[in-house]
């Protein structure tokens, strides 16, 4: 990934940042052409993306079609972790795919650009992209040139963090959200507590989720996943929030839809072999 791939570019829609309940007026004719994919489409499984069967409709139109796909929904996340033999794009595509055929998902959340292009490829359902570059501190598409090459990779959705925490090239998270609408993409602010939440929303954020929640260390500390997090941010934002993090059981998951969950996105409990594993391993004796 180069500078000139990912820096800036693209018409900026011009639109208002303006919140609703149901979400963003930031959906543009994204200049990112692989990112068109039919938000309506949520039945559309697998197949080649960027369909774009909304292309035309208003940008607002488009956003409030992806985000009504999403709702009350599963998004499987589809990522190995560094050094795991799945840890290749194409083994992405596969498991994505995989899921898409075989499980009434919306949407696929994806890391890196490389996988998100390779998902892309083959599974045509609203995709959440980010980049993760590093290990500690802020790591989810830290900087605003992370996150355009993640919309313009063919994510309509780019998750970034929005905790707190200093950014590692010390700019402000506005200019990412300004980056992001810029591109024609949604922006999912991965939050660790409920002010970083709210701070989100006011910044622009089209979406909110709890991802980070036990992973600053402020935020609450846990075996599972931060229903009260979801609770208090549906109760207190007027974007759609999203449960995220070690939901590791199928009843969690309907029980963040029920505090007041947007969507739900799963990652490792459906798509971490070795993970699930060692938990069938650890309960023999
Ligand atoms: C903290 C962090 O880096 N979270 C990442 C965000 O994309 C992923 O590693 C998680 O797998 C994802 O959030 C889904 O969560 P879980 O795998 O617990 O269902």
């Amino acid at each position: 990934m180069t500078e000139a791939e990912a820096g800036g570019g693209g018409d900026h829609p011009g639109t208002t940042t303006t919140n609703t309940a149901n979400g963003a007026a930031h959906m543009a004719n994204s200049a990112n052409s692989a990112g068109t994919t039919d938000a309506t489409g949520a039945a559309n499984t697998t197949g080649t993306a960027g369909t774009a069967g909304a292309a035309g409709t208003a940008p607002r139109e488009r956003a409030d079609a992806l985000l009504s796909a999403l709702r009350g929904r599963l998004v499987v996340s589809c990522q190995a972790p560094p050094g795991d033999p799945l840890r290749d794009p194409a083994h992405m595509a596969a498991m994505a795919a995989s899921v898409a055929a075989g499980a009434p998902v919306a949407g696929v959340r994806v890391q890196g650009v490389d996988d998100i292009r390779a998902v892309r490829e083959v599974v045509g359902l609203p995709m959440i992209g980010l980049w993760k570059d590093g290990a500690e501190g802020v790591y989810i598409t830290p900087t605003a040139r992370h996150a355009l090459a993640v919309a313009r990779a063919g994510a309509e959705i780019v998750a970034v963090d929005a905790t707190e925490r200093p950014r590692p090239d010390g700019r402000p998270l506005r200019e990412t959200v300004e980056a992001v609408h810029a591109a024609g993409a949604l922006l999912m602010a991965d939050v660790s507590t409920a002010e970083e939440g709210r701070t989100a929303a006011a910044l622009g954020a089209d979406l909110i989720s709890t991802t980070l929640s036990g992973y600053t260390p402020y935020s609450r500390q846990g075996p599972g996943p931060d229903l009260e997090l979801v609770g208090e941010l549906a109760g207190t934002v007027d974007v759609p929030v999203f449960a995220e993090g070690r939901l590791h059981t199928p009843e969690q998951a309907r029980a963040a839809i029920d505090a007041g969950a947007w969507g739900v996105v799963v990652g490792g409990a459906i798509t971490a072999p070795a993970a699930i594993a060692s938990r069938f391993a650890a309960a023999l004796p």
